[in-house]
């Protein structure tokens, strides 16, 4: 596949080394206004760094754009008059509508909407995706390519925003309770090192056995809460001190910051 990613910053970076590590371009551009910062990936072969995005375009069939919101309206109107049939684009950028983009380059295009987050970088993306009507036809293609960096589900574009909260940011989240966890494996004892090592392989342990097994959560939560024992006095604990509802309302709060963007670039 020949592939562009349009802006390579921290999610753009983050896919270019999820692409690259798994094999899956023929050719890759990557550009960014000063690409000086990513010209060691021009080392790898077939990949090409640049500031040109009409030269990147027009090399390429699948163009990835993950620029801030309020940049796309405008590289969107500079690389419009290359667009053929060839093209499917995707973007990532948040609260940018579809029908704001075919405002710009037109309904005839295929357009598809996803919603990555970091972990791209290493094959473990959850990515949600729409597309409009014509993108339909090439929804397979975004499919292939993120099913290799991960998991995806296909999504009508109004659940974009709430997709975001719980996939993108939702990244974030977690990486801050096992923060949490480390610091109580401090405080218990471990050093910072070995701390950090068993928050994220119980994290991890407790993901691989709900994929696995499919069961809900408070199955197997009900399986390690001995009868007046210690896992069930620490989670009341936390749940006294509001940690379902913290984490509820903090991505409500997430959800209800994303505006849809204004296009008025142009
Ligand atoms: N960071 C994340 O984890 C996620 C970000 N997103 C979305 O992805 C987009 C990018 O986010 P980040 O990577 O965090 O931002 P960033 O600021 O790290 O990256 C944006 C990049 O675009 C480049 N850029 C700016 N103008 C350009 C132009 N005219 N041509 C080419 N490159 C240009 C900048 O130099 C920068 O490297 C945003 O719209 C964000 O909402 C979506 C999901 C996750
Ligand atoms: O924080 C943000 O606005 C972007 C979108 C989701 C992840 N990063």
């Amino acid at each position: 596949m020949k592939i562009a990613i349009i802006g390579t910053g921290n999610l753009g970076l983050s896919i270019a080394k999820g692409l690259i590590t798994n094999n899956a371009i023929t050719t890759l551009y990557l550009t960014r206004r000063n690409p000086e910062g990513i010209e060691s990936y021009a080392e790898y072969k077939n990949v090409f760094v640049t500031s040109d995005n009409v030269e990147a375009v027009k090399k390429s069939d699948i163009i990835i754009f993950a620029v801030q919101p309020a940049q796309l309206g405008n590289i969107l109107h500079d690389i419009k008059e290359e667009l053929t049939d060839k093209h499917v684009l995707i973007s990532t950028i948040t609260g940018y509508q579809i029908s704001q983009i075919e405002d710009i380059v037109g309904t005839d295009q295929f357009i598809i909407r996803a919603m990555p987050n970091t972990a791209i970088a290493v094959g473990a993306s959850m990515t949600c995706l729409a597309s409009n009507e014509k993108g339909m036809k090439r929804i397979k293609i975004a499919e292939a390519i993120f099913n290799r960096l991960g998991n995806s589900l296909i999504i009508p574009e109004k659940q974009m925003q709430a997709a975001t909260v719980v996939c993108a940011s939702g990244i974030a989240f977690w990486m801050r309770l096992i923060r949490a966890s480390t610091q109580a494996a401090i405080q218990l004892g471990f050093d910072a090192k070995e701390a950090q090592e068993l928050a994220m392989h119980t994290c991890n342990g407790a993901s691989k056995l709900l994929i696995d097994s499919g069961n809900h959560p408070e199955e197997e939560i009900d399986r390690v809460t001995t009868p007046r024992g210690c896992t069930i006095e620490g989670l009341n604990e936390m749940e006294h001190k509001g940690l379902s509802s913290s984490l509820i309302q903090g991505m409500v709060a997430s959800f209800n910051k994303i505006n849809v963007i204004k296009t008025d670039q142009k």
